[in-house]
């Protein structure tokens, strides 16, 4: 038993007190965390409506998750899932959100509900009808689908064809006879597999397949098809679906397989935008397809959000921990042990993730702003930074979801034992998390389609245009790679500029070098890409991601409304992430002559110096995205620095400590003990 004064200094959830390591690292905030808060937020009335969810949380019990959730199997999280989106729909107009739009309620609440049964609904199925339905389309469908009155699900991907879109088996052949398709599933791996939503609730789908005319392939087209019968919820006929079965994460989505055999559906269900079959049968193109690209845009801009959203989580969670939990004592007769988060390697683990965690969210209001202009650009015909837009994002899908998950690793391995159990929230989090780097486009693939607008952009720059916008750099790419490097000693890399310089340097060597490579040689384009230098593409294209990442981070800083004394710590946290993105990979400046000996120790010191400034208020940076104590649902991240009695406390309420025996234990386990076998 710990004596009273240890007692005192725990923090306890049970007793209202918080850890005094916690108060002091708060109280050394020297700047404003309420209007670090605001910023991150975006607005006042976003914060107010994310305080009245976690307000309206805290007293209505369905939104609260308990600690035991760690430990449920899938059908109890579904059915919590279930209850809770129940309960915010009809609560929503008495429980404290008055005056706030649906959107930001939903918003809001989101991540204290974690995964619902309709998220992906609302984000892919909504947004589909959205973009891809034509207006009388919409006029039909929209009002329907949002009210949930049709739940509808996502389905692209097929057992066999999962990357290579064009390569859908699934057909939907027209029948001028009917005015009807005809969708259809012609073998194994046509199968439609993942759809979220799909396996149990999903009452229609938009299903990709190859549209037939008159035996002619047309290409994958999107049709809206019912699949359950809303009176009974049973499948209709030709219709084969269910759950996949339990996965890495994700456990509480009921993603889906489904087959459809000869399954008929209106002529006027195909979603026809872009595309059109008349009833005479023929098909016709209209408008600009790179309008799609839009639609794309909306779910890669929510997973740049998601990705600072889970980061500060996980960070939040290892920092507390880190700063309250304590190993060895440092000076002789000491009673005083070291807090983890004070041991240097510690700091080297989690302060790179914390400048990762803001870069990604000034990128986040960055590409946001970008994307509602362009839209407004898109109404009045102008389709000017269609392609710039898309395919940074392709970039950002990839590096960021991979920075993400291996983030979100060292800091559930930042805290040690603790961090492997489920109850701390880490390993669930790494766990849902991990699900990102391969949906919505496969990361490897996205990262070659950022690699591509390289290769193009340089080709057009060498033919003598004027490249503009995030490629503009390159414009200097072969003077560029001449530089050399001036620092002398650590505190020469201590400005914005040198760290750009550095990034644009190592940029343009491997953009260089790599197109250089894919210009010569008379092997087939395809080999290049697929054989020769593929893993070189993928390298450029993070080096480019990483360099346009740290340009919006730092404009982004320069131009907000901060007080100077919280754009200081901002700007630390921008130089750790460029100094930290060299670090890691620093073999192109040595190789191109622009590092030389030396170099690569003196970042290693010069980052130590940054680590130093940022450490005292690592708590306030990270406390300012405001993730309560529900929405974490950890028994070591926890406000009040609760790490011992609420570990203890979530250990003695998990399952297999409700019965005193264990079933069959007498049967198997007992006869060892008196010695029968
Ligand atoms: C949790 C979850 C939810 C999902 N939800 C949905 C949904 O709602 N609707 C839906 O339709 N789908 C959904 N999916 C499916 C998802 O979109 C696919 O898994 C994804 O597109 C990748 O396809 P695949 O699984 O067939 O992998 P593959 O394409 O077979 O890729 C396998 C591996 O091969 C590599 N690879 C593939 N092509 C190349 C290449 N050209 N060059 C180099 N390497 C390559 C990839 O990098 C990967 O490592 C979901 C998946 C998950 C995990």
């Amino acid at each position: 038993m710990s004596s009273g004064e240890e007692i005192l200094k725990t923090g306890s959830i049970r007793h209202k007190r918080v850890h005094h390591s916690l108060l002091r690292e708060r109280s050394q905030a020297d700047f404003d965390p309420y209007e670090l808060k605001l910023f991150i937020f975006d607005s006042e009335d976003m914060l107010k409506a994310k305080e009245s969810a976690d307000k309206a949380i805290e007293i209505h019990d369905v939104f609260r998750t308990p600690s035991e959730w760690h430990s449920w199997d899938r059908e109890e999280k579904v059915r919590d899932a279930m209850r809770k989106i129940y309960h915010f729909h009809k609560k929503q107009k008495d429980i404290g959100f008055q005056g706030l739009t649906y959107k930001r309620m939903m918003v809001a609440c989101e991540e204290s509900m974690g995964q619902v049964p309709v998220d992906l609904h609302y984000y892919m199925f909504v947004t589909c009808i959205k973009y891809l339905a034509s207006d009388e389309q919409k006029a039909l469908w929209l009002s329907d689908a949002k009210k949930l009155k049709m739940h509808g699900c996502y389905a692209q991907t097929e057992m066999g064809h999962g990357s290579n879109i064009a390569g859908l088996e699934t057909t939907a052949t027209f029948d001028r006879s009917t005015d009807e398709f005809v969708i259809h599933t012609p073998s194994l791996s046509a199968y439609k597999f993942w759809p979220g939503e799909l396996g149990k609730f999903a009452t229609h789908a938009i299903v990709f397949a190859k549209l037939i005319i008159d035996g002619t392939d047309h290409g994958v087209q999107s049709f809206l098809v019912e699949i359950r019968d809303k009176r009974n919820h049973c499948l209709l006929p030709g219709v084969i679906a269910g759950d996949i079965g339990p996965k890495y994460g994700f456990n509480m989505k009921d993603n889906g397989y489904m087959a459809l055999n000869h399954v008929r559906i209106p002529r006027t269900q195909m979603l026809s935008r872009y595309s059109e079959v008349s009833e005479e049968g023929v098909f016709t193109k209209k408008g600009n397809l790179k309008i799609l690209y839009t639609a794309m845009q909306t779910i890669r801009i929510l997973i740049v959000r998601m990705a600072f959203k889970n980061l500060s989580k996980g960070l939040t969670i290892a920092i507390r921990y880190g700063i309250v939990r304590t190993q060895f004592k440092d000076k002789a007769g000491s009673d005083e042990e070291r807090a983890i988060i004070d041991y240097q390697t510690h700091q080297f683990k989690l302060i790179p993730i914390l400048s990762q965690c803001y870069a990604f969210l000034f990128v986040y209001q960055k590409v946001s702003k970008d994307f509602s202009d362009l839209k407004k650009r898109i109404k009045a015909g102008d389709l000017t930074g269609i392609n710039d837009l898309h395919t940074i994002s392709s970039g950002m899908k990839a590096f960021y979801t991979w920075m993400t998950l291996e983030g979100l690793e060292t800091c559930r391995q930042s805290c040690g034992g603790a961090g492997y159990s489920m109850f701390s929230g880490l390993p669930g989090l790494v766990q849902d998390y991990a699900a990102q780097v391969t949906y919505e486009g496969d990361n490897t693939v996205m990262a070659q389609q950022g690699a591509r607008f390289l290769v193009k952009s340089l080709g057009k720059m060498m033919k003598g245009e004027t490249l503009t916008g995030w490629v503009s750099y390159l414009n200097k790419v072969y003077e560029v790679t001449e530089y050399k490097c001036k620092a002398e000693k650590p505190e020469d890399f201590d400005s914005l500029e040198t760290l750009e310089e550095m990034l644009v340097v190592k940029t343009c060597f491997m953009v260089g070098d790599t197109c250089m490579k894919m210009m010569q040689g008379d092997e087939p384009m395809q080999t290049k890409w697929n054989e020769m230098y593929q893993q070189e593409l993928v390298e450029m294209s993070k080096a480019h991601t990483m360099l346009v990442t740290f340009q919006i981070f730092r404009d982004g800083i320069k131009s907000s409304w901060l007080q100077e004394s919280t754009k200081k710590h901002l700007c630390n946290l921008c130089k750790v992430f460029a100094a930290h993105q060299i670090y890691l990979d620093s073999a192109p400046l040595f190789e191109c002559g622009y590092f030389s000996g030396g170099h690569q120790k003196m970042l290693l010191e010069y980052m130590k110096m940054q680590f130093k400034l940022i450490r005292p208020v690592m708590l306030p940076l990270i406390e300012s995205f405001g993730h309560n104590d529900n929405i974490l649902n950890s028994c070591i991240g926890n406000s009040y620095g609760d790490i011992l009695e609420n570990q203890l406390e979530s250990a003695v309420n998990s399952d297999l400590n409700r019965k005193d025996m264990f079933p069959d234990f007498e049967k198997y386990m007992k006869p060892f003990y008196n010695a029968k076998i």
